[in-house]
């Protein structure tokens, strides 16, 4: 049994095969920039107006002509002399003579001629050619999550296609003889299942879409077959179940059948502590206990971490801050803890049922609240580290 920090620098230590694909940008919401992108043009393109006004020729009086208008789309550039003003439009193109934009509320017109409240200063109100990225730069780097921000950023410039990382495939593989889909009567012994459907959201909602689900009954011969033939095709394979001491958990055995190479089994944590890790030349092989808080703390703990720098996230890990804990908590055991938690304006509140084998309070919770195996007492007040939960 392996510390959580240990299991954590195993997990970090990864290194993942990465197929890079093209996509029209509008597809590629949620992927990691395989390449950088250099800016193909300036932008703004041209030097704007940032107001519904007046762009002038600065005279020397606060009296201007009005001589023309240019539109937004206009490609009007009219010739300007000092003390001339043409009337323009945010986001149009100021004339080349002109030295400032004055806002229209800033001004009182009367027919063609205009007066300013103050004098304009050269440059005021134009946004200059090239001021958000110039024609050649770095616009967004390799590494980088395209987010509707980025994507529309990437789209001002007047890129099409984006070169990105490939989803990689999962399959989510649970197991269990107690498992039913919801819709049909339960018989004694059983429950629904919601593991699968759970850790598909999960990935689904952190941006990994490739997912198999596939369900397997405790039969040896069958858990060998269904894990080899996943392995063998897929980038991630997580397991949910199956994985403790009982003789109808087959799933460790039948991994190390196969031939997947432990990286390690068991860590010293509540929930999760049955957690195993595992690979192949192609794989990555999550196999999580079956009580189901257990399952999603791992997948938020490690599994997603190992997603994301497979797909060259740099920053993989969970967002990290040190709050106040509302209430003291005292643990028992050698385990570190991941309690189930929520953000308050005043701290972070542990919430109540942390059992493994309950989602109730995961399904409030939006922390989890990291204790580390040798921290038996906290008090009220003081600092916790807090995960923020995607
Ligand atoms: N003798 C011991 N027994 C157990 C130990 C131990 O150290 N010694 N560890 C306990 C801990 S901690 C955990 S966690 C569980 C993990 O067991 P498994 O990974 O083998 O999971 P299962 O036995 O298959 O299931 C556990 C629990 O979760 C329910 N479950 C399973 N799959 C689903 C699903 N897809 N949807 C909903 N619920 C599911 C299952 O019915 C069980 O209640 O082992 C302890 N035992
Ligand atoms: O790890 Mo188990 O989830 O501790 O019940």
């Amino acid at each position: 049994m392996i510390y959580v920090e240990e299991a954590k620098k195993i997990v970090k230590s990864l290194k993942y095969k990465q197929r890079r694909i093209e996509l029209p940008l509008e597809d590629a919401l949620g992927y990691v920039l395989a390449e950088a992108i250099y800016a193909p043009i300036n932008m703004p393109p041209f030097d704007q107006s940032a107001m519904d006004g007046y762009a002038l020729k600065l005279g020397k009086t606060l009296n201007y002509t009005l001589i023309d208008e240019v539109q937004a789309g206009s490609t009007k550039n009219p010739k300007m002399s000092s003390g001339e003003a043409v009337r323009i439009f945010t986001g149009a193109a100021i004339p080349s003579d002109a030295d400032a934009v004055m806002m229209q509320e800033k001004t009182v017109r009367d027919g063609e001629q205009l007066r300013l409240e103050k004098q304009a200063f050269p440059g005021q109100n134009i946004r200059l050619l090239g001021e958000q990225i110039k024609k050649g730069a770095l616009a967004l780097d390799k590494g980088v999550l395209l987010t509707p921000a980025s994507v529309g950023f990437l789209a001002g410039i007047g890129v099409q296609t984006v070169k990105v990382v490939e989803q990689p495939s999962i399959a989510i593989v649970v197991t269990g003889d107690e498992l039913v889909k919801a819709g049909q009567d339960l018989k004694r012994g059983q429950i629904y299942e919601s593991n699968g459907i759970m850790l598909a959201a999960a990935a689904k909602d952190t941006g990994f879409n490739q997912i198999d689900l596939i369900s397997l009954k405790d039969d040896y011969p069958k858990t060998l077959e269904v894990l080899n033939a996943q392995i063998k095709t897929k980038d991630f394979v997580l397991i949910s179940g199956g994985i403790s001491v009982g003789d109808y958990d087959f799933v460790g055995k039948a991994l190390l059948e196969i031939g997947v190479e432990q990286l390690f089994y068991k860590v010293r944590q509540k929930p999760g502590k049955p957690m195993f890790l595992g690979r192949t030349s192609n794989c990555t092989i999550f196999a999580l206990p079956g009580n189901p808080a257990a399952a999603l703390s791992c997948f938020y703990q490690y599994v997603l971490m190992a997603l994301k720098q497979a797909v060259g996230l740099p920053n993989f890990e969970l967002k990290k801050l040190w709050l106040p804990l509302e209430e003291a908590y005292s643990k028992k055991g050698e385990r570190a803890h991941f309690l189930k938690a929520k953000i308050s304006p005043t701290g972070v509140k542990i919430l109540q049922k942390q059992s493994s084998a309950m989602l109730f309070s995961f399904a409030y919770a939006d922390a989890l609240i990291y204790i580390p195996h040798d921290k038996m007492t906290t008090a009220a007040g003081e600092l916790v580290e807090v995960h923020l939960l995607p």
